[in-house]
């Protein structure tokens, strides 16, 4: 299971006398091996909420639960990919992967064997002897999302994975990792600050308002991916021309563009 629930949380940052609201009042649950992807100006917090479910902050007030259990700290049901790609340059790719792996004490032999699965479904067996310099940024970030699949997560928590990829390579990855969500569906939680890569990859969009960030509105995607048969589509540009698409993007754009207005007012 992978069920997170933010009950009315609020961050406060800063001193007792120069208080900085973060966020406030943040009510979200998203479901077992659904996909939420948060956009929102930047500073309204995105970050800040998917930190808080790794267990590297909390809140100030409210709680955030995953699977009914209040988070204290990082766990092993919870993996982070990250803008940076944060490899061990030292390390080749197999034992970049494999370092989790150790670090809870799994067998050598059932080591091996998950590792060698991950590299085949993320088309990395070749690869597997390089060290990150050898590679692309799209095959180390490929690196660190096999990384964070083979310790088997509940959740996986995305900040900005493919924010450091030339755009060619992001929508490769982006089909990637709607591949990958497919064969191997985990709960995700991915900030990101492109709106199509929201709308492609999410069952629901959540929208901030800009700080103190709160939720604005949250789209259901997955229902009109599912009416419009999203799926049958192998290439991102073919959903990407289909007027339903069109009309969710241009729906956050706007609402985005409101925020940003405000925000600058
Ligand atoms: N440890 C901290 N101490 C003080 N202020 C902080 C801290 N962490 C975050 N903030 C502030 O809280 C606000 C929200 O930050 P956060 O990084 O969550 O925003 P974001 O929406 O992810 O931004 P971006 O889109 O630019 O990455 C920002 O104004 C940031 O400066």
């Amino acid at each position: 299971m992978g069920v997170i629930r933010f009950e009315n949380v609020g961050r406060v940052f800063g001193s007792k006398a120069k208080p900085f609201v973060a966020l406030k009042e943040i009510d979200l649950e998203v479901q077992d091996k659904e996909f939420v992807a948060i956009v929102g100006p930047s500073g309204c917090g995105k970050t800040t909420c998917l930190r808080l479910v790794a267990g590297f902050d909390f809140p100030s007030s409210g709680k955030v639960l995953v699977d009914e259990k209040e988070i204290r700290r990082p766990g092993p049901e919870r993996a982070v990919v990250f803008q940076q790609f944060a490899l061990f340059p030292w390390k080749t790719v197999h034992d970049n992967i494999e370092l989790g792996l150790r670090n809870q004490n799994v067998a050598r032999s059932e080591r091996e064997d998950r590792i060698n699965s991950i590299l085949e479904l993320m088309n990395l067996t070749r690869y597997a002897g390089h060290f990150p310099h050898q590679l692309s940024g799209g095959m180390q970030q490929r690196v660190a999302i096999a990384r964070a699949y083979v310790l088997d997560p509940d959740v996986l928590l995305m900040d900005e994975p493919f924010g450091a990829l030339d755009a060619q390579t992001r929508v490769v990855m982006q089909e990637e990792l709607v591949r990958l969500a497919r064969k191997n569906p985990r709960t995700v939680l991915f900030i990101t600050h492109a709106v199509e890569e929201a709308v492609y990859l999410a069952d629901r969009v959540v929208i901030m308002t800009r700080a103190p960030g709160r939720i604005k509105e949250v789209l259901d995607v997955a229902s009109i991916r599912k009416s419009e048969n999203w799926d049958s589509y192998e290439k991102i540009e073919d959903v990407m021309d289909l007027e339903s698409f069109v009309h969710l993007r241009t729906h956050i754009w706007r609402s985005l563009r409101e925020e940003k207005a405000a925000q600058t007012a």
